[in-house]
């Protein structure tokens, strides 16, 4: 499948891909200065919309960040409010578009003072955006950490300083952003941890950059929404009968996780595949098919019975690796399922049992694979090798680099799942609660992307609707939420969203 729609409003443009988007617009007659002109107006304007703001600091950088600062301090100004800029060094060694704008604010200026935020409603934040290398340093830090102490509202142009754009990495001093105001799209460190905990609330203001730019640079990170994967929700067919809304077999765990396996299983039944299938060994037959109802149990001995419930043709997506125990057996079982070029679902022991023998495994892939790791499995896998990505490139790039390497979609797990694809077609959840890091939430998970594989939606559409779908299941929810409790929100969850998908609320 190829990525999803450049120019849709989930993309996610890096820092070096902004300023593509900058330079493709002014190729196409928009001027910097009106670009930067709207930025700053923006700014303005987003927090003029707050009441009581009458008092403004506003910290100004040396780049373009600051340029947006300077429009929004004169902006502020006619408005009414008394503002102040802070600015070290010279204003004439200002270049470009910024020093135009410094030179059209006529109001108060000066070099810091810690005074200057006492009493102040509103700080903003104009000191780096974009063009920020490395940790902020000397006076840039101190107003930072000075600001984040303060009591007024804080307000971040573009990227809270001392955040990156692309990593969501934070040095060690990082602008506390009640509100981030940013240009065409976000940005990976708005929506990546720990970058979004920075960020407060983002929005996203239209500086007149047509989204027709879009289809040179070609963003390979979005915001999962279903309007990325809406195309591909599976339909049903008043005439299909259950095996054509897709049939699942998952591997039954051993004692004591047996709940996990069946959490799986339930997952994909609910998630509307038509016929899912437990393969128990039979020691744990009768717990499992006493606790099942709507789940088919089938015991089996050894591989070679195992082997052939796999190859039952009516079956036609597998899913390994909740509760089913770490070690040689489950590696075995693993290739068993490769070996039937089906899509297949690896998650926690099928993966944690490749530990410091990845290779094997990914030489083994021969259809869709989806991968499922939380962040310690993650590190089981791609950590333990001399091939292990660089952790300073921040999760998208890892989680990049694991799909690449391992030729599977990666869903790597967390309060900022990604999932990607080996293309390097990446998405990032921001909406799922904390209340999902519950005991099954993963084996749930898993059964979702099963589920939706076995009614023929593309792999990467799958990951992403199912980490999308268990994360609203969540939403339903509070403190308090088990997992079985997201098994059973997930038809209403579909529901809504196959009525989001008439009514166009998603679009
Ligand atoms: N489409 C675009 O690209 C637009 C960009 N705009 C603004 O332009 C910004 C990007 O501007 P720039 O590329 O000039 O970058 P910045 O203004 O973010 O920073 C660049 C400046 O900071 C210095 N610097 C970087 N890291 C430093 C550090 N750790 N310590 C001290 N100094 C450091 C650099 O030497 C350079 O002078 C965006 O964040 C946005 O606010 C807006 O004007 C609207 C349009
Ligand atoms: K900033």
């Amino acid at each position: 499948m190829a990525c999803f729609n450049p120019r849709s409003d989930e993309a996610l443009l890096s820092c070096a891909q902004m300023a593509a988007a900058d330079r493709a617009a002014m190729s196409m007659g928009h001027f910097g200065e009106d670009l930067m002109e709207a930025a700053g107006m923006g700014v303005a304007q987003l927090a003029l919309a707050r009441t009581g703001i009458r008092r403004v600091l506003v910290l100004c950088g040396p780049g373009n960040n600051g340029g947006d600062g300077w429009v929004a301090a004169r902006y502020l100004r006619e408005a009414g409010c008394d503002v102040h800029v802070v600015f070290e060094g010279d204003v004439s060694a200002l270049k470009g578009d910024a020093f135009t704008m410094a030179r059209r604010y006529d109001g108060m200026t000066s070099a810091y003072d810690p005074s200057l935020l006492d009493d102040v409603d509103l700080v903003i934040d104009a000191l780096f955006g974009a063009g920020l290398r490395g940790p902020l340093r000397g006076r840039a830090q101190q107003m930072v950490m000075d600001a984040n102490r303060c009591n007024a509202f804080r307000l971040a142009v573009d990227v809270p300083s001392g955040l990156s754009g692309d990593t969501g990495q934070a040095e060690e001093a990082v602008f506390q952003a009640d509100l981030t105001v940013t240009f065409f799209r976000k940005k990976p460190g708005h929506v990546l941890v720990p970058g979004r905990y920075h960020c407060g609330r983002v929005v996203v203001h239209d500086i007149g950059i047509p989204a027709c730019v879009l289809d040179h640079i070609a963003p390979l990170a979005f915001e999962n929404s279903p309007n990325l994967w809406r195309s591909h929700w599976p339909r049903k067919v008043p005439s299909n009968h259950k095996y054509q809304h897709g049939s699942v077999l998952v591997l039954g765990g051993r004692p004591p996780a047996l709940g996990a396996s069946r959490m799986t299983a339930r997952a994909a039944l609910r998630m509307g595949a038509g016929v899912v299938t437990l393969a128990s060994p039979s020691d744990g037959y009768a717990i499992q098919a006493g606790a099942l109802d709507e789940v088919m149990v089938a015991p089996y001995d050894n591989d070679s019975e195992l082997g052939a419930l796999m190859a039952d043709r009516r079956r036609t997506v597998l899913a390994v690796g909740p509760g089913a125990g770490v070690g040689e057996a489950l590696r075995r079982q693993v290739h068993l399922a490769l070996a039937q070029k089906k899509p297949v679902v690896l998650d926690a022991d099928a993966l944690t049992s490749f530990e410091g023998q990845a290779d094997a495994l990914f030489a083994a892939i021969q259809s869709d694979v989806v991968m499922t790791p939380h962040g310690g499995e993650f590190q089981r896998v791609f950590g333990t090798q001399e091939t292990a990505p660089d952790q300073t490139d921040g999760k998208l790039a890892i989680t990049r680099a694991a799909a690449y390497r391992a030729g599977a979609i990666l869903v790597h797990k967390g309060p900022d799942t990604v999932i990607a694809a080996p293309d390097g077609c990446a998405v990032i959840e921001t909406a799922a609660p904390p209340d999902l890091a519950t005991a099954g939430s993963g084996d749930v998970l898993a059964g979702c992307v099963a589920g939706l594989l076995a009614q023929g939606m593309p792999a990467m559409a799958a990951a992403c609707c199912a980490v999308w779908s268990h994360g609203a299941a969540a939403r339903n929810s509070g403190r308090g939420l088990v997992a079985g409790d997201l098994i059973a929100a997930l038809p209403v969850i579909s529901k809504e969203m196959e009525l989001g998908l008439k009514s166009s609320v998603f679009r």
